[in-house]
């Protein structure tokens, strides 16, 4: 009777898993029949630039994990050298009013969807995560880092004031002094400094050793209750999030009001035309 019931929930998980790797061809879910680990990779060519539709679907996917009672998300990338280039700079540049608020309130949901779940996170950053990709990584509970890329957040770089919710994603993995410096100089780590500063765990040589150390990580929660630690872990990392929980409006209105200035729009065209003739050269 037990090995039936078991049968049935193990083709529950496959079938779960068919279905959810449907989910969007933004995003790939595939979840391990045995562990219920779910690994997300992002899938936006050619760098998992985040637009309003990658957001979309990586804020769905994670809720999809997370109800379908997973036992942990393994956050990566298809992209052997890109983790996440960050945001889509396109959506800034002289933007949509609509299509902007739209995009921004997406990333405010994807940001709290993550760094608020209730399962346990980890990134798998198999190539450079730059800006909102650090930013994602650095909301998961766990990062190991494949050797020789680069991560940071750099927004200072092309004009940008850092919003708090990403100021606090940092402070809630290094000490404010570091933090300080971090954002004002706009700095970007290589893997063994970031290793040094404690911004990522581990560093391993190939994807399968980082999805190997995440999958570890998870299951060291085996033998916790998924509640105690769900509800543990939201008040530690509440005081963070509590700015944009209570009030998104008012970051929301400022980021778009910010983001409209031309002294930001003029030093977002200087940084895009920065990165084509990178590539032309
Ligand atoms: C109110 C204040 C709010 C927020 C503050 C904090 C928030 C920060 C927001 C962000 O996340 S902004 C995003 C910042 N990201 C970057 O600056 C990354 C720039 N990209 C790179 O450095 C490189 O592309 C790379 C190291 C990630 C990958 O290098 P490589 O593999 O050599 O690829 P390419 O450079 O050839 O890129 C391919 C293609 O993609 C375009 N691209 C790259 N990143 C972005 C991006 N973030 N947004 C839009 N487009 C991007 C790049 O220009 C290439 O386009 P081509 O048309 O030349 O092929």
């Amino acid at each position: 009777m037990l090995r039936s019931r078991t049968k049935l929930i193990e083709l529950g998980k496959r079938q779960l898993c068919r279905s959810m790797c449907k989910s969007s061809e933004l995003t790939l879910v595939e979840v391990d029949d045995k562990t219920g680990i779910a690994t997300l990779t992002m899938n936006k060519p050619p760098v998992n630039s985040c637009n309003l539709e990658f957001l979309r679907a990586l804020k769905s996917a994670m809720k999809e994990i997370e109800s379908n009672k997973c036992s942990g998300i393994i956050l990566t990338s298809s992209n052997d050298k890109v983790f996440s280039s960050g945001l889509d700079l396109n959506e800034l540049r002289q933007p949509n009013p609509e299509r902007l608020a739209t995009f921004w309130k997406e990333l405010q949901e994807m940001w709290v969807t993550l760094y608020l779940s209730n399962v346990p996170t980890a990134a798998a950053i198999n190539g450079h995560a730059l800006a909102v990709g650090c930013v994602m990584a650095a909301a998961c509970e766990y990062r190991v880092m494949l050797p020789d890329f680069t991560i940071g957040i750099h927004a200072t770089k092309f004009g940008y004031v850092v919003p708090p919710f990403i100021v606090n994603t940092y402070l809630s993995v290094l000490p404010h002094p570091v933090v300080e410096r971090a954002l004002l100089q706009g700095k970007i780590f290589s893997t063994q400094e970031a290793l040094q500063i404690n911004l990522i765990d581990e560093v391993v040589n190939s994807k399968d050793e980082a999805l190997c150390k995440c999958a570890d990580f998870i299951g060291s929660f085996e033998q916790t209750n998924p509640v105690a630690r769900a509800l543990t872990k939201r008040q530690l990392r509440a005081p963070f999030a509590k700015q944009l929980l209570e009030d998104p409006e008012t970051e929301l209105r400022e980021s778009l009001e910010y983001i409209n200035t031309p002294l930001f729009q003029e030093s977002l065209d200087q940084y895009l035309l920065q990165l084509k003739k990178k590539n032309k050269k």
